[in-house]
């Protein structure tokens, strides 16, 4: 692009972010309008079906997220792209508007500046980092003070955060058992508390409905975790399980299922401290009755359950931000079948690429490359948890295995009517049958809301291998490299779409050279009742891959 043109799509950008800037005042204004609305909700303690708004509302609502989706999507597009944008002063105008659109921290930084400097401040700022939400003032979160709920609750504080390395590790308070209510907290009129007994098969079923249609969705509400009844039957019935931990609320009237928090037990190391503590997982609530203060009521009664059954700690996960992330890790995607992930608006045709160039790029060989690599067996797990254990060791944050535990994760035993779950591989050297390697993946797929489809995803999950013990790091890179190319041959074998990984572990080793693009999404890691200090997640602070800070967390969550 020659000076001048350069210059003139400057000033076009720079009317455009003016444009932007106006409308971004707008929907500030509006959005200010709507938290309104919901903190009048949160004073509401009553859990009641929400009064449908009006379809006026509704439809003007649908046409904004449609419109910040396209727009979304064309800078994704580009950010993408192999010519993709290096600073915001290249986006289109279009694109600009987007940016400001999904990023508030952004908005409010620029109202705040001297127009003057507006287009110098998009020249430096780097696209993907933008795109996070995080770099900008770097606070997507509210205070403390705005958390109501979790300001009451044994959890650290953003301000305890920022005292980084000093924090001594520790419970944060002492429970005294005979203060823990023997019996549930009352919910609302019409709510009753229920234990579900996964066992029954109706009962499981139950769970699996209420999450297919109520569980997490993307920013967008385009996809939806549709966690499959087998995947149910293996993540909540691990070793040591109990029912009492599986909760329910129903309806009195009809006995509908309408909301669901689980816990199962879990041996976890955080540095140099074992604890036993319970995963908290699946809280979900039915549509109709969110923003009335019932997720509380169920993060309450799990953790009565824990500590009626002496567990003082949790470890969970969540897209959101409360207080405080012990570590955040970002979520990375491979395509395996990019046409496939095209038609279902998982993936752009980033600009100035085609559908042949793209399909070509995520190629993969047919058979796995590795020798002596062979689908795992029940006699392996000896060696598997000898191995995973020597190589957690260099994480801060793992779960601790035992051997009845490393069968259950990477060989669960299907019922006939199961479909697979979980894959695992092993690389056993043929003279000394010593298990050098080990990887596993299972399967996740997610609705393509309103579309009858699903994306089949497979989630990176245990691996470890011996050339982690070696002086030469760089044996490491490249071993993880083969056996990753090979887990996406394995993976794209097994008919899936994509392959996801988080930048836990040594992720950072292998994500970019396989081909794995950066996603929007971020898993931050908490923990309930321990204080430590923050764990690297694998990403800098311009939320980048990075090797610098990985090996942190060495526990993959479902
Ligand atoms: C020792 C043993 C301890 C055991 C317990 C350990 C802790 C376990 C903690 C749970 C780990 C779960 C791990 C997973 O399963 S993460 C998956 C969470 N599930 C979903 O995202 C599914 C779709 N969403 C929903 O079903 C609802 O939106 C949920 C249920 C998420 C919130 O329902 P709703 O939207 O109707 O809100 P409310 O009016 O009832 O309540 C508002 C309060 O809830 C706080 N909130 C919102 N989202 C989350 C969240 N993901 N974790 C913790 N807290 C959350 C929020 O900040 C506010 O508190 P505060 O801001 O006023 O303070």
């Amino acid at each position: 692009m020659s000076e001048e043109s350069k210059e003139a799509d400057a000033a076009a950008n720079l009317e455009a972010l003016e444009d932007a800037l106006k409308e971004a005042k707008q929907a500030t204004a509006e959005d200010a309008g709507d938290e309104g609305d919901s903190s009048a909700g949160e004073e509401d303690e009553q859990p009641a079906p929400a009064n449908g708004e009006s379809a006026a509302a509704g439809a003007a609502k649908k046409k904004k997220r449609s419109k910040k989706k396209k727009l979304k999507q064309a800078i994704l597009g580009s950010v993408k792209s192999e010519s993709m944008p290096k600073t915001a002063a290249d986006l289109t105008s279009d694109q600009l508007n987007a940016l400001l659109d999904v990023n508030p921290a952004l908005k409010a930084e620029v109202n705040a500046m001297d127009p003057k400097n507006v287009q110098e401040m998009m020249k430096r700022l780097n696209l993907a980092d933008l795109l996070t939400g995080l770099s900008v003032g770097g606070k997507n979160k509210k205070d403390m003070a705005s958390y109501k709920f979790w300001q009451t609750q044994p959890v650290q504080t953003f301000q305890d955060r920022e005292k980084g390395s000093a924090i001594e590790d520790g419970p944060l308070k002492v429970i005294d058992i005979d203060r823990v209510r023997k019996e549930p907290y009352d919910l609302p009129d019409g709510f009753v508390y229920v234990t579900m007994d996964l066992d029954d098969e109706v009962q499981l079923k139950e769970v699996y409905e209420l999450l297919v249609n109520h569980y997490v969705e993307d920013d967008e509400a385009m996809f939806r975790f549709n966690y499959s009844i087998s995947f149910l039957n293996w993540a909540l019935k691990a070793p040591g399980w109990t029912k009492e931990w599986h909760i329910g609320v129903r309806t009195t009237g009809s006995n509908k299922l309408v909301a669901f928090i689980s816990g199962i037990p879990m041996s976890i190391r955080v540095r140099a401290n074992i604890l036993s503590c319970s995963e908290i997982n699946f809280l979900c609530i039915h549509k109709k009755l969110r923003s009335k203060r019932l997720a509380p009521e169920l993060i309450k009664e799990v953790t009565r359950r824990c500590y009626i059954a002496n567990v003082y700690q949790a470890i969970y996960t969540g897209g959101v931000i409360l207080p405080t992330p012990v570590s955040t890790c970002r979520y990375f995607h491979r395509s395996l079948d990019w046409e496939k992930l095209f038609e279902v608006g998982f993936s752009p045709l980033p600009p100035g690429s085609t559908k042949t160039r793209q399909v070509s790029k995520y190629k993969l060989p047919t058979d796995p490359l590795t020798p002596n690599l062979r689908p795992m067996k029940r006699e392996d797990a000896k060696q598997v948890l000898d191995l995973l254990t020597r190589y957690l060791q260099r994480s801060d944050l793992t779960q601790m295995f035992n051997k009845e535990e490393v069968v259950h994760w990477l060989m669960y035993q299907q019922r006939p009517s199961d479909e697979q779950v979980v894959w695992s591989y092993v690389v056993e050297d043929p003279e000394t049958k010593k298990i050098t390697d080990f990887f596993s993946f299972y399967c996740l797929e997610s609705t393509v809301i309103g579309k009858n489809k699903v994306v089949r995803a497979a989630y990176l999950f245990y691996y470890a291998t011996d050339a982690a013990f070696q002086d030469d790091k760089k044996v490491l890179k490249v071993r993880l490299n083969a056996l990753m190319k090979d887990a996406l041959i394995l993976a794209k074998r097994a008919k899936f779409d994509v392959m996801n990984a988080l930048t836990l572990m040594d992720n950072p080793l292998f994500l970019e050279e396989q081909k794995f693009g950066a996603g929007d999404g971020q898993l931050h890691y908490y923990l309930f009742n321990y204080r430590t200090a923050p764990i690297a997640g694998g990403i800098d602070q311009r939320n980048q891959a990075d090797e610098k800070f990985m090996d942190g967390v060495g526990l993959v969550m479902l």
